[in-house]
């Protein structure tokens, strides 16, 4: 194909020795977005790391004109993270492209769009709730606490199934294989060198046990939810049980989709990690090290999500009491005082705590740069033209912090989204946009609106005096965003 007069040549990179020491040392994405924004304001940017190049889109126009393009012309880069991340992922919507992406993500959209339940939600906060009345006298790790939320939630949500994380402090053993699995995904040696796998190391063993035991459990679901599908009287299917998994499992069926336990396995899997996280940050530091770096970000970014956002809320409301009390009192205006969990009319009025929740999003968007797309051809954005198989992410962080789009850009100030004031479509971008853009946002934003209010209504909460977030929340590792040391620690007190 021929180059063309305005190509890729003309576009700024940044330097690769401060960039590359920053990713190596681990910086936080903020400080390397400092890196970036000293370079250029430009809307688009070129980062060689090694021998790769990566460009980098962050004028709103040009992600417009990149985000909007089919599918077949962008997909997503084909993952390099080694046999076990292809053998855990799968070819699962988050990495699929073509035929295999376009059906499970018709499969997605229809099952989500049934399976939003409030009740669900509103049940594990009060579980929440009940975990948290034990530890009100010393300041709770309420990221870890999100986390477990968000992952019982999703349990219930996709498979009908509780994972019993909110139950005690312990963790349930189908969590410990799940999370042993995930950290053994990302061991930097197996990554680099496959042969590891081969090689009759005990944690090998238990790595093929803990996966047997997770994929076990999952196809086990799939029968067991199929089985009870076929008994099911068929006028009442709609109201009966409406989990996200016999959603799909019917949907499928509905729509002669072939769909086989495998590529459902994939499917689950995939949804599952985007629920919720775990402690990844060890080996994601060090696959950070040696991978093209933005892939990584996608599976943490990915599952620690929900819970990120939830932290970064509550902490902003802890750091500024007078936001907590015009939420509470929002809360109280539309739900009453008395503790319960708001219904869908309800949530809608929630006009300051939505404001909230976006403006966490805003300042903190849990995947800062979107996970690169390969293009089949040359691509053009702008004036530029964007070379095939190059890897070109899209930097939300960037939009974000945009001063010519958000006044005083590194200000929390939930009132920006209350004021009416018109911006560019693109300017906020959490979720991304176009085909490939969150298939879980609804559900997420619905989650954390019900129970954000619920927590208001429960309790009054301070930031303790020596939290390592007093000055700014802190940020851990460098793309995906995830707290230092995976710790929020924020003090409670009941209503
Ligand atoms: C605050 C919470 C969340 C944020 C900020 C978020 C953000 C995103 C973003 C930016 C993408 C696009 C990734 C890319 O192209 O690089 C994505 C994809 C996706 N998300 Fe989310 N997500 C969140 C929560 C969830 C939840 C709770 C679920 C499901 C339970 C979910 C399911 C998915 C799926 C299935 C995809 C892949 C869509 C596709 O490739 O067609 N997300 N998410």
């Amino acid at each position: 194909a021929p180059k063309s007069p305005n190509g890729f040549d003309n576009i700024p990179s940044i330097p690769s020795l401060e960039f590359i020491w920053a990713m190596f040392t681990g910086k936080p994405q903020d400080e390397i977005q400092g890196i970036i924004s000293k370079v250029s304001d430009k809307g688009i940017i070129k980062a060689n790391a090694g021998t790769i190049a990566f460009f980098y889109l962050q004028d709103v126009e040009y992600i417009k004109q990149f985000l909007t393009k089919s599918e077949d012309v962008l997909p997503k880069m084909k993952h390099g993270l080694g046999n076990r991340v292809k053998s855990f992922y799968g070819n699962g919507i988050l990495f699929s492209n073509s035929h295999s992406w376009r059906m499970q993500r018709k499969l997605n959209n229809a099952a989500f769009n049934r399976a939003l339940s409030h009740d669900i939600i509103g049940k594990n906060a009060f579980k929440l709730f009940n975990l948290m009345d034990y530890n009100l006298d010393k300041p709770i790790n309420i990221y870890d606490m999100m986390q477990r939320t968000t992952i019982e939630i999703l349990g219930q949500v996709a498979f009908a199934y509780e994972f019993g994380g909110l139950n005690s402090f312990e963790i349930p053993d189908i969590i410990k294989s799940y999370k042993y699995v995930m950290e053994q995904t990302e061991n930097w040696l197996h990554i680099l060198f496959p042969i590891m796998d081969h090689l009759p190391l005990e944690s090998n063993k238990k790595y093929q046990e803990n996966m047997n035991v997770f994929d076990n459990f999952i196809l086990n679901l799939i029968a067991q939810r199929r089985k009870e599908l076929k008994y099911q009287d068929k006028e009442k299917s709609d109201t009966t049980d409406n989990n996200l998994l016999s959603s799909m499992l019917e949907l499928g069926e509905k729509e002669g989709i072939k769909i086989d336990s495998r590529e459902l396995r994939d499917n689950l899997v995939n949804l599952f990690i985007a629920g919720h996280d775990s402690e990844y940050s060890f080996y994601a530091r060090r696959i950070e090290l040696f991978l093209p770096f933005t892939l990584v970000k996608t599976l943490l970014l990915i599952f620690l999500a929900t819970s990120l956002n939830m932290s970064v809320a509550i902490y902003h409301l802890a750091k500024f009491p007078e936001m907590q009390k015009k939420a509470r009192e929002e809360v109280i205006r539309v739900l009453g005082n008395a503790l319960t969990t708001p219904t869908s009319e309800q949530v809608k009025e929630l006009k300051y705590i939505n404001a909230v929740i976006k403006e966490s999003l805003r300042t903190y968007p849990p995947l800062a740069i979107l996970i690169p797309r390969q293009p089949n051809d040359y691509v053009q954005v702008g004036p530029y033209m964007i070379p095939p198989d190059s890897y070109t992410c899209v930097n939300v962080w960037h939009v974000h912090h945009d001063p010519n789009i958000w006044e005083n850009p590194y200000q929390f100030d939930p009132e920006r989204f209350l004021n009416g004031e018109k911006r560019h479509p693109y300017s906020f971008i959490p979720f991304s946009a176009g085909p490939r853009n969150c298939a879980g946002q609804n559900f997420s934003l619905m989650e954390q609106r019900v129970l954000l209010s619920m927590i208001l209504l429960k309790y009054e909460w301070t930031l303790p005096e020596d939290s390592i977030h007093k000055v700014k929340f802190c940020l851990d590792s460098n793309f995906l965003l995830k707290p230092k040391d995976l710790d929020v620690e924020i003090q409670f007190k009941r209503i």
